[in-house]
């Protein structure tokens, strides 16, 4: 059985209490690799090698020497795309079709984008009148700002992780990332990535475990950390947050989401329909930015509901080494347990199935793996947990609107506000509709279209601050005004 270890200081090492957790492929059941779970000795030593690594040669690197090196680790993810590609279908049971189009080239184009970038970021200078007439010159320089905790989740493993791990070293900051228990294998293999692309001892270092009382926990308690970059829910977000207090250290959150699709009668319903199927279905529902609050005209309500079903039905469920399979199943029984219990609390709230509702059929040799029903319900109260609560499983609630302002309103009602996705081709009400809506990321006509150059980042319960661009460097340094009087 593989053993999967900690990156410390650019080497493989074991925990030295021998503790190890499995890693379940969630198409299967079958345990993949052994995975070391890290107590406080190697999260302290992560922490060290990073400060080091800070102080030391990443610290003392011009631009071009880091970017280039950051360019190399992004080539060394595309040499080694099978590899990669292999452990991200393994861990999380995705479809290869997906996780080739997405999580694996978007793990690469992190770095490239992130290294390019900071090439290019301008600094702003004031100049002042002073007393005595000479004046002074106020300019901005950024600094890195140290070591960074990096937790991230599951559902897309390199994708998240390098979306903070990329801006962070392109910045000069040195990471100890912690990548979810049921996806660590990428997150692993990245370390050879680095230490082949030529990236210093200390520089990226990866610890295991679970979040609370392990190695997540460990790392924002540790006092050496000087940022955290967290993805995941919202009540762990919380809890990091709390963590991060004490000393004053900055977060950035990307949290949970209950994001609604508004359709409008005036919709081009094809791509009405292909998107939404998507935003719902994509990923086993398993997208932080995916829809699963549906509001749709009243005059198109019921052909929308016939043709997504439709849609739903033609989706193939199976493994991601079948090739006509674009479904996979979810990450874990034990979230399979959580979604089906709001399968069950439709049903008990009085809500229409219009498909799905539960467990898929499967061959005897993926019986063990955590499949569910592609699900569409209908003629749910406004206040129902399933129509509240993020379900993060392939399921949404359909219900009608009569006026823009009612979707509006129902849009925004909950306390969650990452993405939403609006379906007009009244390029008017497109703008009027997006600027009410609250949420940090609006798609017209479109669902997950991604320009890394643009904010990324939720409203309200879904998140502090923004990432992306510009926002990513903002939050990977700190910004110094030096004022120099003439
Ligand atoms: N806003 C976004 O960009 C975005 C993107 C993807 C996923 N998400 C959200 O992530 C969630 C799904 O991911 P998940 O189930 O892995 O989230 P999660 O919050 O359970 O776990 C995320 C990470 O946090 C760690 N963790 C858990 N408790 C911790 C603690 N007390 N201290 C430190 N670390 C801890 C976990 O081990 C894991 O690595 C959904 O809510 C989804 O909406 C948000
Ligand atoms: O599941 C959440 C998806 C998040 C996507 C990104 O962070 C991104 O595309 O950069």
């Amino acid at each position: 059985m593989k053993d999967i270890k900690h990156f410390i200081n650019g080497e493989y090492v074991g925990s030295a209490s021998g503790k190890t957790f499995d890693n379940v492929n969630p198409a299967n059941g079958r345990v993949l690799s052994r995975v070391h779970e890290a107590g406080r000795e190697e999260v302290n030593a992560a922490v060290n090698a990073a400060r080091a690594a800070f102080n030391g040669p990443w610290g003392r690197m011009t631009v071009d020497q880091r970017t280039e090196i950051l360019h190399k680790v992004a080539d060394g993810i595309n040499a080694r795309f099978e590899e990669f590609l292999d452990a991200e279908c393994q861990d999380t049971g995705k479809p290869r079709s997906l996780a080739s189009h997405i999580d694996i080239p978007r793990g690469a184009a992190n770095f490239k984008v992130f290294a390019d970038l900071i090439k290019n970021v301008p600094a702003e200078s004031f100049e002042m009148p002073t007393p005595d007439g000479t004046g002074a010159l106020n300019y901005g320089i950024r600094r890195p700002k140290g070591v960074i905790g990096v937790i991230s989740p599951w559902n897309l493993p390199l994708l998240l992780m390098t979306w903070k791990v990329g801006p962070a070293l392109a910045c000069g900051n040195t990471v100890v990332v912690k990548p979810s228990e049921e996806t660590p294998t990428t997150t692993a293999l990245l370390g050879e990535v680095m230490k082949a692309a030529g990236v210093p001892d200390g520089v990226y270092n990866v610890v295991h475990g679970f979040g609370g009382n392990s190695a997540g926990a460990f790392l924002t308690e540790h006092p050496d950390v000087d940022a955290f970059t967290f993805t995941g829910e919202t009540g762990t977000g919380e809890t990091i947050m709390r963590a991060a207090a004490k000393g004053v250290r900055q977060v950035s959150l990307e949290l949970g989401g209950k994001n609604a699709g508004i359709v409008f009668a005036d919709c081009d319903m094809d791509k009405a329909i292909e998107g939404t199927l998507r935003s719902v279905f994509a990923n086993c529902g398993q997208v932080c930015l995916g829809t699963e609050r549906v509001y749709v005209e009243r005059s198109i309500f019921d052909e929308f509901v016939a043709r997504l079903k439709a849609g739903a039905e033609s989706l193939v469920i199976g493994p991601p080494d079948d090739e006509t399979s674009n479904f996979g199943p979810l990450i874990s029984l034990k979230h399979r347990e959580k979604v089906l219990s709001y399968y069950q609390k439709a049903i008990d709230e009085g809500a229409t199935v219009i498909t799905g509702g539960g467990v898929p059929d499967m061959p005897a040799e993926l019986a063990h793996g955590a499949w569910v029903q592609p699900t569409i319900w209908t003629g749910l109260k406004d206040d129902s947990p399933v129509v509240t609560e993020e379900i993060f499983g392939p399921c949404c609630h359909i219900r009608p609107f009569d006026s823009e302002a009612e979707a509006v309103q129902l849009a925004n009602s909950l306390p969650y506000g990452l993405a939403s996705a609006i379906w007009t081709e009244n390029v008017t009400r497109a703008h009027r509709v997006a600027a009410q809506v609250e949420a940090g990321i609006v798609w017209v006509n479109s669902w997950f279209l991604r320009d890394l150059r643009t904010s990324f980042g939720g409203s309200k319960q879904s998140g502090i601050g923004r990432e992306g661009g510009v926002h990513s460097l903002e939050f990977y340094t700190e910004l110094k005004n030096i004022c120099i009087k003439l």
